[in-house]
């Protein structure tokens, strides 16, 4: 079946829902991208907070509203400490999100994914190769980037979604959401985003707070891709490479939905 494009209403509903509720999230992300990430979350209008101490991130990710795992930079240390969050979040039925940064092509992080896939995430979000090598698919990769394209990488992404219970989000030239039944399309953003880092890690922090919203998942997660899709064209348009683009972008999220606000 064809996707369904996400409507401007629904991006336009979700956003407000996003600023008005301001979701706390609590990121266990990676060493290259912690900055960015919270900027992008605050520029939105969520709450970022990054505590990543094992029996701090399992007290932490019980009271946060959402929580987001990001194995960029795993170490066993860290592994061991984003397990006991993603428990204590479980517990009180908190949801959490997976960016599986270069799964597939290095063992420990794989094998770690794999046992979290396990523990019912709300959320995947990754790049065509990931989400290829996530599902035991063949795929390609060139450490934390694609070679795939996300169309190729859809129906991995329909059937670990189906497998796992999660809303899971391939993301590249085109976004494709699903739910294993349901598939959205996010269009938009520009190619610029690949040559900044972070802007797939940061996405995955605004899918995770997507999570903790009210209403159809599948809608939030997708209403997500499309907020940094929409601030991704608008940035380009203001910019002149990498450099000026992550200004312009944060301030396109900002000002996303035409409001004035301070
Ligand atoms: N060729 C492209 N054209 C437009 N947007 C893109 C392109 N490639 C990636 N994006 C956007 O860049 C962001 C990061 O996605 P992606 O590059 O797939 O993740 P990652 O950084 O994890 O590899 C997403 O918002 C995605 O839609
Ligand atoms: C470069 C790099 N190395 C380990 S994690 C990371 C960041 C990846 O960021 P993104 O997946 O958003 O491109
Ligand atoms: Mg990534």
């Amino acid at each position: 079946m064809q996707p369904d494009l996400l409507d401007r209403v629904q991006t336009a509903h979700a956003l407000q829902q996003f600023r008005h509720l301001s979701p706390l999230v609590h990121c266990m992300t990676n060493d290259v991208v912690q900055t960015f990430t919270a900027n992008v979350l605050l520029a939105l209008g969520a709450s970022p907070a990054m505590v990543i101490e094992r029996d701090e991130a399992r007290q932490f990710s019980a009271i946060a509203d959402a929580l987001l795992i990001n194995v960029g930079t795993l170490t066993r240390e860290r592994a061991d400490a984003m397990q006991a969050a993603v428990d204590s979040a479980n517990a009180v039925h908190k949801p959490w999100t997976l960016d599986p940064v270069a799964v597939g092509a290095l063992t420990f992080r794989s094998e770690f994914c794999q046992q979290l896939l396990a523990r019912h995430p709300a959320a995947i979000r990754a790049n065509a190769s990931e989400i290829l090598a996530l599902a035991g698919m063949p795929a390609g990769g060139r450490g934390v980037d694609t070679t795939d394209t996300a169309s190729t990488a859809l129906p991995a992404a329909q059937k670990l979604a189906r497998q796992t219970g999660a809303v899971v989000a391939v993301t590249g030239e085109v976004d494709y959401i699903t739910d294993g039944s349901r598939t959205l399309m996010v269009t938009g953003g520009h190619v610029l985003m690949t040559r900044v880092v972070g802007t797939g890690c940061a996405l995955s922090a605004v899918v995770a707070a997507s999570c903790a919203l009210p209403g159809d998942r599948l809608v939030n997660v997708a209403a997500a891709c499309a907020f940094m899709a929409q601030a991704g064209s608008l940035a380009v348009a203001q910019s002149q490479g990498p450099g000026s683009f992550v200004p312009a972008f944060l301030d396109a999220l900002y000002a996303l939905g035409g409001e004035v606000r301070v």
